[in-house]
């Protein structure tokens, strides 16, 4: 069986990257030597136990914070660059939509702030309201919202700008386990219908199986890559897949890493 598409060109490039906070007894190293790539339409998750980078990683990708070593590329340049021409979208734990903007409003404000003219501001929203499912909710405010929803809309406005590359920070961990099996759906659908390239940070083995082309396990204190995992599973993943045995073979594939973690004797390994 194979795996979704099987793309070739480096969409995220992470070389040896380590990141070191504070300094003396204070010191803590949050990513060592870290490196590992993306490609392009790829959908890759990275999992692992509260501390071991997840974050921080995501955070380097973003600029929002610079290695102590080694170097991150996006398509090619650094993640400055990256974020100046807007190639990726961030869509956060929290929705963190304006409360006093309707939803609509939220999806537009990047186009708003860029001067987009409204008649195209209006069509990228409605186009993008239509594929999250929120059209009948456009001219509601945050607040009138479900949680499931209000993240719904903080997908759109991520989208709005049309980036090739979406970064997501945990974005269902606080939703029920209906709500959030039901975004996982939508989120592959989103990833179908456009092609963009995904990266995921979950602590949940489940989530990361069901929507990922591969699975990038950290390790924690320092955070460091445990091992890369392909998920062999049909491209057209529903929810009678998460029943499967092929499904619960790749639970427990990851699972065990977590168990190895706790072995001494464990040497880390690039699958
Ligand atoms: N600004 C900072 N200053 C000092 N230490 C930090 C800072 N940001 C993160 N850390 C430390 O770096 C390590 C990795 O943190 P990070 O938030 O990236 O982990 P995580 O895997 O995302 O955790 P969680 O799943 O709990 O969100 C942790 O030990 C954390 O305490």
């Amino acid at each position: 069986m194979s795996s979704m598409n099987v793309p070739e060109a480096r969409h995220i490039e992470i070389d040896h990257v380590s990141v070191v906070f504070g300094t003396g007894t204070k010191q803590v190293t949050a990513l060592s030597d870290v490196t590992f790539h993306i490609h392009s339409n790829e959908f890759v998750s990275l999992l692992g136990p509260s501390g071991c980078g997840k974050s921080t990683l995501l955070r380097l990708i973003a600029d929002l914070l610079q290695p102590t070593s080694g170097s991150v590329k996006i398509a090619g340049s650094e993640p400055e660059k990256a974020r100046l021409q807007r190639q990726f979208g961030i869509v956060f734990q929290t929705p963190a939509l304006f409360d006093w903007r309707t939803v609509r409003h939220n999806v537009e404000l990047p186009l708003e702030i860029l001067g987009t003219s409204k008649k195209e501001c209006r069509r990228i929203s409605s186009e993008l309201l239509e594929m999250v499912g929120l059209t009948r909710f456009a001219d509601h405010y945050p607040w009138q919202l479900s949680g499931g929803m209000q993240q719904r809309v903080s997908i759109a406005r991520a989208l709005s700008l049309d980036p090739p590359l979406l970064l997501m920070d945990e974005p269902f961990s606080a939703l029920d386990e209906f709500t959030k099996e039901k975004l996982q759906l939508e989120l592959l659908e989103i990833k179908r219908s456009t092609g963009k390239t995904f990266l995921f940070v979950t602590h949940s083995i489940p989530e990361a199986v069901f929507l990922s082309d591969r699975i990038v396990v950290l390790s924690a204190h320092p955070g460091q890559v445990h091992s890369i995992h392909s998920v062999e599973l049909p491209s057209d993943r529903t929810n009678e897949l998460r029943e499967t045995e092929d499904f619960y073979h790749m639970l427990t594939t990851i699972r065990n890493c977590f168990h190895e973690e706790r072995d001494p004797g464990h040497v880390p390994a690039l699958t």
